[in-house]
């Protein structure tokens, strides 16, 4: 028998979403980081094999701390705001139960930071350590702040093919320090849907208040509470007791446009280098002015419209006059932005003109895909066929 297999016992009434849960008959752990399990032939025969039903290898799991909450402490247990990152991957791995019997983990610290100062210096190394792990692991979760997890899974599922890998993205809403924190059991709950087979071919994921959701689609929708993201394209499953239920069969979001993205070569900064985008928020007695400001520095503009996509006449005429791509989005966060909305240019039809429908999009990731289409240097027809995949264009 090779040294890497367990006996797998069922610990839950359903049996077929029990599979994932793997019960080590000698676990194993070293220092180093890694948890790994071996069994010796004898060591199962020494066992009573009653609740033994097959023998498999354990999936082999990669956890990406990058900060956030979860790896926070507050100055007392009622603080639930006021706290700094001071956590790293191996002090959140201590928090929560034995997790040896679920998979072989490995983890690397790849930044400790708040994700409102995740940069693009810092979305490298999360593309880059998310792109490594697929190579090599049957799981990936990132450990992320809340704040902008939303921004960092849509910009992984819009780059990488992560093929047949479940990749889950956790945060918490509460830090480590609090009464009733939500990390650990968000991040073991993580950790079991990455190390499932039923997770497989559902790419990136986020995992929260025992919900299971779409990386492509969440928001976060409350600032404050546990049950922080709400998806209206519907949660894909939820956990309960040790059980991950799907509501669906793997399946991956309609229109999503993979982007081949040029690395930086080894003597280059590790860094991405996008072209700037910037988003303008609109309101009653909205003007021109800012527009006129931030033509001239950016490459492309984002705007929150009110509605779905409404804008005074004024400033869709100064829109149309432009010469750069300008995405219309919305303030709310639900609902879309049709084309049928988009102002009519003069003379010509609204599939020649530089503004375009987010259909789905929120405004922040919106930025993201028309940075995206500029660095691959698309042309403005390219750019509306991307964005039409989500019902904008
Ligand atoms: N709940 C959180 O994780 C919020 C935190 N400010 C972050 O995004 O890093």
């Amino acid at each position: 028998m090779p040294n890497d297999s367990v006996a797998i016992t069922t610990i839950c009434s359903d049996v077929e979403n029990s599979q994932f849960m793997v019960h080590s008959l000698y676990p194993d752990e070293d220092n180093s980081g890694t948890r790994n399990i071996t069994t010796s032939e004898n060591d199962i025969n020494d066992t009573d094999s009653s609740n033994i039903q097959s023998v498999v290898t354990l999936p082999r799991i990669k956890i990406l701390g990058t900060g956030g909450t979860i790896a926070s402490k507050g100055a007392s247990a009622s603080n639930t705001a006021g706290y700094n990152v001071d956590l790293t991957v191996q002090d959140l791995l201590s928090s929560i139960p034995d997790i040896s019997n679920v998979c072989e983990l490995e983890y690397e610290q790849l930044c400790n930071v708040d994700s409102k100062d995740i940069d693009e210096s810092i979305l490298y190394k999360i593309y880059n350590g998310v792109a490594k792990s697929l190579q090599s692991f049957d799981g990936v979760v990132i450990t992320h702040g809340t704040d902008t997890m939303a921004e960092t899974a849509f910009f992984i599922e819009s780059t990488l093919d992560v093929g047949e890998v479940p990749v889950v993205f956790v945060g918490s809403m509460r830090p480590s320090t609090s009464v009733s924190a939500d990390g650990p059991m968000n991040l073991y709950q993580a950790i079991c849907i990455a190390s499932s087979p039923k997770s497989r071919g559902r790419s990136v994921m986020v995992s929260l208040n025992d919900q299971i959701s779409a990386g492509y689609y969440i928001t976060k929708s409350n600032a404050n509470s546990l049950d922080s993201f709400n998806v209206r394209q519907g949660y894909l499953g939820n956990f309960v007791n040790n059980e991950i239920h799907y509501y669906y069969p793997p399946v991956k979001p309609q229109g999503c446009h993979k982007f081949k993205l040029r690395l930086p070569s080894a003597n280059e900064e590790p860094i991405f280098n996008f072209p700037k985008v910037c988003i303008l928020y609109a309101h009653q007695a909205f003007t021109t002015d800012l527009l006129e400001i931030v033509c001239k520095h950016y490459e492309g503009i984002v705007i929150a419209t009110m509605g779905a996509g409404s804008l005074p006449e004024a400033v869709n005429k100064k829109c149309l006059s432009l010469d750069l791509p300008i995405i219309y989005s919305k303030r709310s966060r639900d609902g879309m932005v049709p084309t049928a909305n988009m102002p009519q240019p003069e003379g010509s039809d609204k599939s020649q003109s530089n503004i375009i429908a987010s259909g789905y999009l929120s405004p922040e990731k919106s930025r993201i895909l028309l940075q995206l289409c500029l660095n691959n240097k698309y042309s403005m027809d390219e750019i509306r066929h991307v964005f039409n995949g989500v019902y904008g264009g």
